[in-house]
């Protein structure tokens, strides 16, 4: 068996898989070492399982619109838990049976090695009683659901997270879900729809940390009215006839289970780092550049999840290119600037794209607020709720970032992140062609108010003095 590669690539997630493919461009001479089940994060338990969760939820909820459309019978519709968790798994090994088909399955076991990787130094890992040696290594491990050790030894039979869920034969009858992050906030939305009696818990303030005051109130408001979401004060748990009693400040619920939902953190605990003899940041993710994922001066690289940034499909696949290609190039790519967004598939959706809200300069921010309760579109789907915010640059008009809670955000918030990326102007966005009825119309309608606010503060003596001599009505006919 061979033992001398020019790269070694450990962890066969999407960061790990698009690293493989920049890297076998220029050498056939790689190994792919991978733990735990093939077919990536995403696939398994991640973006699709919970998507398809997501919109089998969303069409049984939508029953609930039926009476008002003269549809009668609602009331006798039955969701069987069963089948639709068969359902997700169904839809979940296609995903992965696709990932494997285009990947994994055409490799050979010269470039395939299952098993956990750990590094005896920055040349040299162990994978079971195998030693490889590689000229360069790239870190592509993924992240770990964190459940609190001491709730896991306390409580552990009855914890559900990400990992476990999906493969449950039916779902509790009633569940705290702890951590209103992106995952908590998606699942327990969609576990409610799915006719679990649900508890929202987080310790902090905002629902998946949306930075804009606005539209966390309004996204607190919208779920709130589906189930219970207490913010703002640690949980504390206990045992019960009924499973778990959980309080959080004043308040208390008492659950069949509890699905935690606190965080997931880079999984780089198999992999003896401490050998590598470099800096580790707080949550143990070695110190390496951003741009080109170098660490140090090593020939190690990190990408994906376990880089410890923001957790994305298309970040992760974007850096394993990176990684791979520095890997076997002198001259190092860097990461793409990218105008940030992040898409959660609640329904409504909920979308942030570009400046955060609390990164503006206020004083040099013009910010508009567009309700999508009159939205004739929105009115039409019966989908009215929510608020778009955009923020543009009160002396160059351009566009900066926006938040939003509302229906199909997922398309308003890409349009937005587009224009950002492009550095359209208020103005020029203006000038795209929009369609009617369309939910765009929102868009059009906050870029509307936002120009009229810019041009009153681009010239403001000419237009009180305009706005004064035609305050006199000019007579009919005239
Ligand atoms: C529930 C959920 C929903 C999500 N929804 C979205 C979404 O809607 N949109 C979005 O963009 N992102 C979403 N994400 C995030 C996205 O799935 C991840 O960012 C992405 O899949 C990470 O890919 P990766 O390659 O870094 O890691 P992974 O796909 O986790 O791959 C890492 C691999 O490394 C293996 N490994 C770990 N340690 C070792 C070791 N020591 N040796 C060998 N192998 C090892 C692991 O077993 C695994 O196979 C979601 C995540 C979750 C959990
Ligand atoms: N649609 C999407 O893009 C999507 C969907 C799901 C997950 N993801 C990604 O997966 C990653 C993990 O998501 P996540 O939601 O698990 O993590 P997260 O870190 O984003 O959120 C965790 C939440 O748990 C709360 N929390 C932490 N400890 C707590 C405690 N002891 N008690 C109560 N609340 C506590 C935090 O305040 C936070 O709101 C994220 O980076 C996310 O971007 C993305």
């Amino acid at each position: 068996m061979k033992q001398v590669f020019d790269v070694a690539i450990i962890g066969a997630g999407h960061a790990g898989l698009n690293a493989v493919k920049e890297v076998r461009k220029l050498t056939d001479n790689w190994v792919l070492i991978n733990g735990g089940p093939l077919g990536t994060t995403c696939a398994r338990i991640g973006c699709m399982p919970s998507k398809v969760a997501i919109h089998l939820a969303d069409n049984f909820q939508s029953r609930r619109r039926f009476e008002r459309y003269g549809i009668h019978g609602a009331d006798a519709l039955a969701l069987d838990q069963t089948s639709a968790l068969e359902h997700v798994r169904d839809l979940r090994d296609t995903f992965v049976d696709l990932v494997l088909a285009n990947t994994t399955d055409e490799m050979d076991d010269e470039h395939l090695l299952e098993g956990y990787a750990e590094f005896i130094d920055a040349g040299r890992l162990r994978v079971g009683d195998r030693e490889i040696r590689a000229d360069s290594v790239i870190i592509a491990t993924g992240a770990k659901s964190m459940v609190p050790s001491p709730w896991q030894e306390r409580f552990g039979d009855g914890i559900l997270t990400v990992d476990t869920l999906f493969e449950q034969e039916s779902l509790p009858k009633s569940v705290a879900v702890i951590g209103l992050g992106p995952i908590g906030v998606e699942i327990g939305q969609a576990m409610h729809r799915l006719g679990v009696d649900v508890t929202g818990i987080d310790h902090g303030k905002q629902l998946s940390r949306i930075p804009d005051p606005e539209v966390n109130r309004a996204a607190i408001d919208i779920l709130q009215r589906e189930f219970p979401v207490w913010l703002g004060h640690e949980s504390r748990i206990e045992r019960c006839d009924a499973g778990f009693r959980v309080y959080s400040g004043e308040r208390v619920a008492e659950v069949e289970k509890l699905f935690l939902a606190v965080g997931r953190h880079p999984h780089l605990g198999p992999l003896r780092l401490e050998r590598l003899n470099v800096p580790l940041d707080p949550h143990g993710v070695p110190m390496h550049d951003p741009e080109t994922l170098r660490i140090g001066r090593l020939p190690v690289y990190l990408a994906g999840d376990s880089a410890g940034g923001i957790a994305s499909l298309q970040m992760a696949a974007e850096q394993g290119r990176i990684a791979g290609y520095n890997a076997v190039h002198r001259r190092p790519r860097r990461l793409a600037r990218k105008t940030p967004m992040a898409i959660l598939f609640t329904d409504p959706n909920i979308a942030l794209v570009g400046q955060r809200w609390d990164t503006l300069d206020h004083d040099r921010t013009a910010v508009a607020l567009q309700r999508f309760g009159p939205v004739g579109r929105a009115l039409i789907m019966g989908q009215n709720r929510g608020v778009l915010r955009v923020y543009a640059d009160r002396r160059s008009h351009r566009i900066l970032g926006a938040a939003m809670i509302g229906p199909r955000c997922e398309h308003l918030a890409h349009l937005l992140a587009w224009a950002i990326e492009c550095r359209l102007t208020v103005e020029r966005t203006l000038e795209m062609p929009f369609y009617h009825p369309v939910i765009e119309e929102a868009l059009q309608d906050a870029l509307l108010e936002l120009d009229k606010e810019l041009s009153t503060r681009r010239q403001p003596k000419r237009f009180a003095l305009f706005g004064r001599r035609t305050a006199t009505p000019t007579p009919a006919g005239a």
